[in-house]
């Protein structure tokens, strides 16, 4: 769907992205993550043709967006950071001009806002002035002209940004849906919601890529020896004894004994698979294993170590 390759932009003396290069795959929502300052919105804004590159290239469903800026464009939708609202428009009239700048032309244009309105619940909403709607319903309004004729690609900027956590909880349900049928690139300072809402994570740093990997593979890449918690019943010393015998255990971290009787294993395990020797030899011991489960590193943990802001 998009293909970014060596990205560069320079404002006079500052680099705001360095050399990047990645992909945004078909019906895919990819999050695009970085610390303030990072080059998000910059590379957001360059995908979507409102900024030029100072060099590399972006390529948006087979058309460079510099030579072929028009049928690039033709394929996104953009919602950017604040949304390109005319609070003295009424959101009918707005997505009516907002069809127009997009190419939709005749009887199209009552069609595509009818539906877009519909999708976005704005359809009670069509005669108020921009003005006075509440700043969930101004997303939404931000968001319907994104989704006008129905582009192949979504560029999302911080769409849940001031929202309240009920708003915040319909968009997210909402761009899911949408990753359905389209390609999305979702930044967001939210790392719980990056990882609710998207397949693949773009992380970057002053400008430079640090990773681009599924949210699985970067904890299980981060965690380096996987940590099994283990909570057994019965006298500890037997669990311990057993446990002794497996092969692949590097280490018994913890022991945790709890009110009800129960005791809790961390052991630090040379593979994951070592996960089923460990279960055979406790069920062949006789001991009652209440919950087996591995822990792995969130996406907080992955963002600040290679976000180098590890605390
Ligand atoms: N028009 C501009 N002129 C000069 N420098 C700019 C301009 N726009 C952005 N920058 C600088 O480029 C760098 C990247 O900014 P950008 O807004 O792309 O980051 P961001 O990751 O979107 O940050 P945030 O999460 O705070 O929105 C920053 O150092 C910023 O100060």
């Amino acid at each position: 769907m998009v293909e970014i390759k060596n990205l560069t932009k320079h404002y006079g003396k500052v680099t705001a992205v360095n050399d990047l290069s990645f992909e945004i795959r078909d019906n895919e929502i990819l999050g695009f993550l970085g610390p303030n300052g990072a080059g998000k919105s910059t590379t957001m804004n360059i995908i979507a043709g409102y900024l030029p590159t100072s060099s590399g290239t972006v390529n948006v469903c087979g058309h460079d967006i510099k030579e072929d800026a028009r049928a690039a464009k033709r394929c996104i939708g953009y919602l950017p950071e604040i949304p390109p609202l005319y609070p003295d428009m009424r959101v009918e009239e707005y997505l009516r001009y907002c069809a127009g700048i997009k190419g939709i032309r005749g009887g199209e244009v009552k069609k595509e806002v009818e539906k877009v309105m519909k999708r976005l619940q704005l359809t009670d909403m069509r005669r108020r002035l921009i003005a006075n709607l509440s700043k969930g319903y101004k997303q939404r309004v931000g968001l319907a002209q994104a989704i006008l004729g129905d582009p192949e690609l979504l560029i999302l900027d911080e769409p849940t940004v001031g929202l309240d956590p009920t708003q915040v909880a319909e968009l997210r349900k909402f761009i899911k849906t949408l990753g359905k049928d389209h390609s999305v690139i979702l930044s967001s300072h939210i790392l719980s919601e990056i990882s609710a809402v998207c397949d693949r994570v773009v992380i970057i740093s002053k400008g430079e890529l640090r990773a681009v990997d599924t949210i699985e593979n970067l904890e299980r890449k981060m965690s380096g020896s996987p940590i099994l918690s283990l909570t057994v019943e019965g006298e500890q010393l037997a669990a311990s004894f057993v446990l002794g015998e497996v092969k692949g255990i590097k280490e018994i971290q913890d022991i945790i004994e709890n009110d009800d009787g129960t005791s809790v294993f961390k052991i630090q395990l040379e593979d994951e698979k070592v996960r089923q020797d460990i279960m055979a030899a406790l069920v062949e011991g006789g001991i009652n294993v209440v919950e087996m489960s591995m822990e792995r590193p969130d996406l907080e943990k992955v963002f600040l170590e290679l976000t180098g802001k590890k605390k």
